[in-house]
């Protein structure tokens, strides 16, 4: 009976190793659920040695840290344009469409020292990720309540001339998996035009090429991110930020479409470490490509 335990133990692990190759679902489980658990898992071990420092935005490095190995086990090659858009010396607004929690990889890539990201406020429940994004200095904000999210959000706009501060936001408000980009909230127009500092647009090319959460599908490929010219607020006020909200949205939509196409035609194959063939990284450390090379 024990014998009969033992080789069933034993294989256990084959049979899940020959699920793995044979069935693309199966995969796409197993690596959604390896990115949570390495999440959940660096936030737990790092988060005690951030919390010697306390609630501060250089505790991003460390998160940055614990976060760039995931591009290498998924074998995701970053291509980066444009990144010299972002050595400004001052404060600025960054705008970056939202598609998966996969943007994560993307912005570990390219995001600039001392920029925290404004992030709904349900993270903050998420345990030692709540707590790793709280030390971080993440501002959190309650999509429900307008008037809070919006004092949040002027607080943060002298905040950021005060403290030098990069703030990132995902103008969507939402993960849109979609091929257009949603309408764009105005919070983060609103925060430059407040603190009088430029937006710097991002956009990261579509998944599908690699990534369907509808499909069940998580293989390897390129992602590409887009640095737009950044656009100035100085002398705008808050009767301006509707047209500049449009605009910048209209830079970003036309990007996004033509990346849309090229990304299409160039997807190259790379090996990840979590999947058949498995043999290293390809990529480049620091993104590359275009413009090769992120800006930190
Ligand atoms: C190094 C490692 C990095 C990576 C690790 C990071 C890990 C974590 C990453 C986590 C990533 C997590 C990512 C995430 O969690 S994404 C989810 C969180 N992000 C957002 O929600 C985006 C920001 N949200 C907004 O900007 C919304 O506008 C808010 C929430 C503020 C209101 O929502 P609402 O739906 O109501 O929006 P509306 O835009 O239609 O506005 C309605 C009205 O309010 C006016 N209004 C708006 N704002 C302001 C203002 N400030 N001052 C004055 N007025 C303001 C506005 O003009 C309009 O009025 P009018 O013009 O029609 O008259
Ligand atoms: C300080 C020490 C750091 C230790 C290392 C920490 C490791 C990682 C910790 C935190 C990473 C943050 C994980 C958050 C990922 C969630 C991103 C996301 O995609 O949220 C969804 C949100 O946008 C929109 O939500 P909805 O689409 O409206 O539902």
């Amino acid at each position: 009976m024990d014998v009969l335990l033992l080789h069933g133990l034993l294989l256990l692990p084959l049979a899940a190793l020959l699920l793995y190759r044979c069935s693309p679902p199966f995969q796409y489980l197993l690596k959604v659920a390896f990115f949570n658990c390495w999440i959940v898992a660096t936030a737990t071990l790092l988060s005690p040695f951030a919390a010697f420092r306390g609630r501060s935005v250089e505790n991003m490095k460390i998160l940055r840290a614990a976060l760039l190995p995931l591009k290498r086990f998924y074998g995701i090659r970053m291509r980066v344009s444009g990144s010299e858009r972002l050595r400004l010396p001052g404060p600025f607004v960054i705008v970056c469409n939202h598609q998966a929690s996969l943007d994560l990889m993307g912005m570990v890539e390219i995001i600039p020292e001392r920029c925290v990201p404004i992030a709904k406020r349900e993270l903050l429940y998420l345990g030692t990720v709540g707590w790793a994004c709280w030390l971080s200095g993440i501002i959190f904000i309650d999509r429900h309540r307008r008037d809070a999210a919006i004092e949040v959000i002027s607080h943060t706009a002298s905040t950021m001339q005060r403290e030098n501060l990069r703030v990132w936001v995902f103008p969507e408000g939402t993960r849109n998996p979609g091929r257009s980009m949603l309408p764009f909230k105005r919070g983060a127009f609103h925060l430059a035009v407040q603190a009088q500092v430029p937006i710097v647009p991002i956009v990261i090319s579509p998944y599908w090429n690699f990534f369907s959460p509808k499909e069940k599908r998580f293989t390897s490929g390129t992602c590409t991110i887009r640095i737009l010219p950044s656009v100035d607020t100085r002398g705008l006020s808050p009767k301006d930020v509707p047209e500049l909200t449009e605009s910048v949205r209209q830079a970003m939509a036309e990007a996004l479409a033509e990346m849309s196409t090229s990304d299409h035609r160039d997807q190259d194959k790379e090996q990840p470490l979590l999947g058949p063939g498995a043999g290293g990284d390809r990529g480049s450390p620091r993104g590359q490509g275009d413009t090769a090379g992120s800006s930190n």
